[in-house]
Formats: C-alpha cells, sequence, structure tokens
C-alpha cells in the first residue's frame, strides 16, 4: 500500500489554527474527560505526520495534546489526549458525521479537519503502521505476531471510555483517548496473563507508545490490537436479555464467577503481590474515606447518606486477622458485566483491563485485594436489575449469590467469608458510580443512588 510512505515531520505550527476547532469539538466526545470545566487552553505535546497533509490527498495527523482546564485533574499541566485529525479539502458525504471544522489560518488554511478514525483510508493506514513495527517520530509501534493485511476497518459504535476499531472481524484496535505517563494496565496486564498461558483474555497482537525508551521512565502507551472475539455478546446485554424474557441468569454468573476468580489467579502468579493485613487496609479505608468526600462535594446528593456510608467503610476496622489475610496483587479494576464476553459456547472472556478511567495510572497500577473486582461485578447484576422495569431485587441477589459460589469453587476464597470487606468495596464502587453517572449519564443516577441509599441503611450508624 503506496500510503504506508509516511513521514515524522512535525507540523510544530499546527495548534494554533487548530485550537478554536478542538475548543468546540473535543468537549463533546464521550471520552473526554474533563466535563463540566471550561477548556482554558491546550499545549501541543507531539505532533506526526502519519500521512502527510500538504498533498491533495487525506493527510492524517498524529496529535498529543495537553487540555487546560481548572481543577483537580491532570493537575497544573492538564490532561493529555491522543487525538488523529484527517485532513482534506472537502469531506466526501459519507465522512460528514467526522466533520472537526474547516481551518480558517496557519499551514492548513482553507482545508477540512475531521475524525481520522472514522476514515476507512486513514484506519488502514494506521493499521499498517502497526503490521510493519518500528519508530516513527516519537512513536514506536510493536507487535507480537504477523498480522495479515488488507483487513477492512469498522468505527465500534459503542459508548466508550476510549475509541476502537475493528478490522475485518479479527482484531480489534483500542486508541486510548487520554493519554498516562507510563504503560496502561490494558496493555501490561493481557500481556502478562498472556505470557502465564491465561486464555481468559484475548492477548495483545500490537501496540503502539511514545516516550520512555532512553530518556529513562516508562513508555506511555497509546493503543493496543487483540482478536476480535466475533460472535460474542457482553455479560450486561446478557443480563438485560435474561431479565426481558424473564430468565434467571445465575448459571451465567456462577460461570462469571470461576471466570473471574481464574484471571486473578493468574495475576497472583504473574505479577508482585504484597500481604494485605492491617495497616494497609487502613490506609484502603482512608481512601475510601476521601473518594467518598470528594464524591459529595461534586454530587451534593450523596451529602445524607455520607454518615452511613463512612459507617461501612469503617466497619472493617472490626475485621478479624483471618479476613484480612488475603495478599493484594493487580486487579482488573472496573470489572463489570460489559467487560465480560462470552462466546456462543458459553466461554467468558474479560476485557479492558484499563481500570476506572478516571483515576491516576499510578493508583490503578497498585495492588488492591481481589475482593475489589467482585464488589464491582455483584454491583453490576444490581444495575441489571435496577434499569429493567419491573424487575426484581431477588434476581440480583440470586445472581450475586452463584457468582461468589463460581468464584470461591475456582480459587478456594469464598468473597462471602469477609461481609465487611466485601461491603466496603460494594459501597466504594457505588459511590464512584454515582460520580461517574452524574459526569456522563445523568439519567442514570438514580441507579447508583438507590445502592447508595441501601448501603448506607445497612450499617448502624448513630
Ligand atoms: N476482544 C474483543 N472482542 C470483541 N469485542 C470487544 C473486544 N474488546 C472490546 N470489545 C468490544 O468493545 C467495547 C469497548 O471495549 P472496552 O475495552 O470496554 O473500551 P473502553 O475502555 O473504551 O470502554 C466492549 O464493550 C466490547 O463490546
Ligand atoms: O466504559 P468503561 O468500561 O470504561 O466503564 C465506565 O462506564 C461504565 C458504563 O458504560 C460504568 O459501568 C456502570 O454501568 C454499567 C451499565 O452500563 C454497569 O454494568 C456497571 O456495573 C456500572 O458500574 C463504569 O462504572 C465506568 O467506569
Amino acid at each position: 500500500m503506496s500510503e504506508t510512505a509516511s513521514t515524522a515531520r512535525a507540523p510544530v505550527a499546527l495548534l494554533p489554527s487548530l485550537v478554536p476547532l478542538l475548543h468546540e469539538w473535543l468537549p463533546r466526545q464521550r471520552w473526554f474527560a474533563g466535563k463540566g470545566r471550561p477548556v482554558t487552553g491546550f499545549q501541543l505535546v507531539s505532533a506526526t505526520e502519519l500521512l502527510p497533509v500538504d498533498t491533495a490527498g487525506p493527510g492524517l495527523v498524529h496529535l498529543l495534546v495537553r487540555v487546560q482546564q481548572p481543577g483537580p485533574s491532570g493537575g497544573a499541566q492538564g490532561d493529555c489526549y491522543q487525538l488523529l485529525l484527517g485532513v482534506r479539502g472537502q469531506l466526501p458525504p459519507g465522512l460528514a458525521h467526522a466533520r472537526i471544522g474547516r481551518v480558517a489560518d496557519g499551514p492548513l488554511a482553507g482545508r477540512m479537519v475531521y475524525e481520522g478514525l472514522s476514515d476507512p483510508r486513514l484506519a488502514s493506514l494506521l493499521m499498517e503502521r502497526l503490521r510493519t513495527p518500528g519508530p516513527l517520530g516519537p512513536l514506536r509501534f510493536a507487535r507480537t505476531a504477523v498480522i495479515p493485511d488488507g483487513l477492512a476497518p469498522r468505527v465500534l459504535d459503542a459508548e466508550q471510555s476510549n475509541s476502537s476499531l475493528v478490522y475485518g472481524d479479527t482484531y480489534i484496535l483500542k486508541v486510548f483517548r487520554r493519554v498516562w505517563a507510563g504503560a496502561n494496565p490494558d496493555l501490561e496486564l493481557p500481556l502478562a496473563l498472556a505470557r502465564a498461558g491465561c486464555g481468559r483474555v484475548p492477548a495483545p497482537v500490537a501496540w503502539y507508545e511514545t516516550g520512555g525508551g532512553g530518556r529513562g521512565g516508562e513508555a506511555s502507551t497509546l493503543g493496543v490490537l487483540q482478536p476480535f472475539l466475533r460472535g460474542s455478546q457482553d455479560g450486561w446485554k446478557l443480563a438485560l436479555e435474561a431479565l426481558a424474557s424473564g430468565r434467571e441468569f445465575t448459571e451465567e454468573a456462577h460461570a462469571l464467577g470461576r471466570a473471574t476468580a481464574e484471571v486473578h489467579t493468574a495475576l497472583a502468579a504473574a505479577l508482585p503481590t504484597v500481604a494485605l493485613g492491617r495497616p494497609a487496609t487502613e490506609h484502603l479505608v482512608e481512601g475510601m474515606n476521601r473518594r467518598l468526600d470528594a464524591a459529595a462535594q461534586a454530587v451534593p446528593a450523596l451529602m445524607p447518606y455520607v454518615p452511613g456510608l463512612r459507617a461501612a467503610f469503617d466497619a472493617v476496622g472490626d475485621c478479624t486477622e483471618d479476613d484480612l489475610a488475603c495478599r493484594a496483587q493487580r486487579v482488573h479494576g472496573d470489572l463489570h458485566l460489559g467487560q465480560a464476553l462470552r462466546s456462543p459456547d458459553g466461554q467468558w472472556s474479560v476485557i479492558d483491563f484499563e481500570g476506572e478511567p478516571a483515576k491516576p495510572l499510578a493508583e490503578r497500577r497498585r495492588e488492591q485485594p481481589p475482593v475489589r473486582d467482585v464488589a464491582g461485578m455483584l454491583r453490576s447484576f444490581d444495575y441489571a436489575a435496577a434499569s429493567h422495569p419491573g424487575a426484581k431485587p431477588e434476581w440480583a441477589e440470586r445472581c450475586r449469590d452463584a457468582y461468589c459460589s463460581g468464584y470461591a469453587e475456582a480459587s478456594g476464597s469464598d468473597p462471602r467469608s469477609a461481609p465487611a470487606l466485601l461491603r466496603a468495596y460494594e459501597t466504594d464502587k457505588a459511590v464512584y458510580e454515582v460520580l461517574y453517572e452524574a459526569r456522563h449519564r445523568p439519567d442514570w443516577l438514580p441507579v447508583p443512588m438507590a445502592a447508595i441509599r441501601r448501603l448506607a441503611g445497612q450499617t448502624a450508624h448513630p
């Protein structure tokens, strides 16, 4: 393919002329993390031409841009985002939906800038880069296997924290939108699991990154290509289907509990673990209380429940040494039904090891008690029942029990045996969900709020 003869020349003068367009377009993107706070400035981190922009045909520019906003996220420097901008004189009608805008001045004056991943020609070019690894300016492309050529791309139409492209129903490429310094756990953990022979996770086939290398420090992951599990359906859809047809979901939940335990066992074997114990647990509880305070500041509806929720956290102090005897290890970090894919023959796989997208990377990569993931999935059964009109809470209870039983059978450790710890993590997750929904899907806020009321009421408080 002739378009691979690309250049890494950085069009540094590009950003100022793009600023008015980005100002308007960026905050509207589903993956933009800084919603609700004004954008006060942009700073270019790197600009790489994957396909020259000064020709008649489409060009492709890879940008890493810091977005300055008031408030805590990203600190004074601002959050860093990955953009892949297509550049053309005119947009064909089929790409009208991808339009960002026409550039008024600067090196691209008069040309149209658009979401490059939506253009099959440019999406194919990105794949071409992954097929032929090596450096390109500040970017580095790597692969673990030979990747066939000529796979047609399509943008995945899913509500996402990032952007994904499916190539020929064979591979799926996740392009991380918010970029952090260091390896993304969504590359790090699946690679470790693949090397450990765990078949519950699609193994990374290729990735691209920037930074690190000779200058010290770790490279930042920008995108990961993995096998596309064709014909699989995610657990969220399956659970809602079961609810809609009045079916139980306990068999599936039990198998999912087993799959989760297998992933945890493999992660504990492949990567370092640390003893949990009382001091570490106290530290975890402090974190939960801190997150609760921050969430209640941001979502005042939480305020009346703060004492009850705090009591759920403080109850961890009554755990026995036996309850806290487990080891902290690397975990999934944002496990829910949408992160589990079930193959037509009933096998569960787990995807998206990025963790909670808003948390700093260092925090997401820290060892944690595995019960944290269990709690995430338990919340998800509750979410499914709560979002289906007329569903009985007992449906979710049965799923939750089946999931824990499956987990206990496969791991030898029943998450229900330390109920205070489990409830504290469930509470922590529900608090996270309140904040998440308030920011991203305000219509969904009643779902975690119902859980907040229940969890706050379960623990006696003065
Ligand atoms: N390996 C895969 N095979 C099939 N579908 C996948 C695969 N990985 C992800 N998906 C689909 O893509 C969606 C988004 O992926 P995910 O990793 O959760 O992205 P994000 O972190 O942006 O939310 C998932 O809900 C799932 O439907
Ligand atoms: O998109 P991500 O996978 O990064 O996760 C975020 O979005 C999820 C919603 O898409 C959100 O999950 C919450 O809603 C789910 C139903 O849509 C439910 O199954 C989960 O239990 C609930 O937490 C997730 O919290 C958020 O990090």
